[in-house]
């Protein structure tokens, strides 16, 4: 298990994330804009990937990102995002080691709670990964999402 590399668009990255949702490819290019943009925000987004060894390509990935609050005494929030086993390799522990992994940075981070969205059907995995179902997600889709932010600040 490593960093995400930017050289990870060659390993199947995006193809191990496709048994999570569908996946469009953006192309290598801005692949490594995307990969650029996250570094420039140090200590905030932290990505994982498990590696098999005799095919060089990424078996399992996940990410926790951190969240820097004003509340809780100026107090930080891991959210994990993104978990993905590839099919073949399910069942394996390699999802168990990822949150464990995911889940000691966002503690070695400062952050006082972990937290993570998933469906009824995971839930059981989460809560053999030591985690506890609480509260509810609501969401509300963006239908048209911009590509790239509005520079427009709103009036509050
Ligand atoms: C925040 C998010 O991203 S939520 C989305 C999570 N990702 C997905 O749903 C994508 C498709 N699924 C996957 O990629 C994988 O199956 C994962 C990530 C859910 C689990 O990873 P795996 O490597 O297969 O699980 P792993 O082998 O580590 O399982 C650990 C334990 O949880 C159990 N477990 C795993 N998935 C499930 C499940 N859906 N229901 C019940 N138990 C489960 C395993 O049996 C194992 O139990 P054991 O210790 O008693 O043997």
């Amino acid at each position: 298990m490593r960093p995400l590399a930017k050289t990870d668009y060659t390993r199947s990255h995006l193809s191990v994330l496709s048994v999570l949702t569908v996946v469009s490819d953006p192309g290598v290019e801005a692949y490594s804009a995307a990969f650029d943009k996250q570094r420039l925000s140090p200590s905030t987004y932290f990505t994982l990937v498990i590696i098999h060894k005799p095919t060089d390509q990424i078996v399992g990935v996940g990410c926790v990102f951190i969240e820097q609050k004003f509340l809780r005494g100026l107090g930080k929030v891991g959210h994990i995002e993104d978990i993905a086993v590839d099919k073949s390799m399910q069942g394996r522990k390699l999802g168990l080691r990822i949150i464990q992994a995911l889940t000691a940075i966002s503690e070695g981070e400062g952050c006082y709670k972990t937290i993570l969205n998933c469906s009824d059907d995971n839930i059981p995995f989460y809560v053999k990964c030591g985690y506890q179902k609480k509260e509810n997600e609501m969401a509300k889709y963006n239908l048209a999402p911009a590509q790239e932010p509005q520079t427009r600040t709103p009036k509050l």
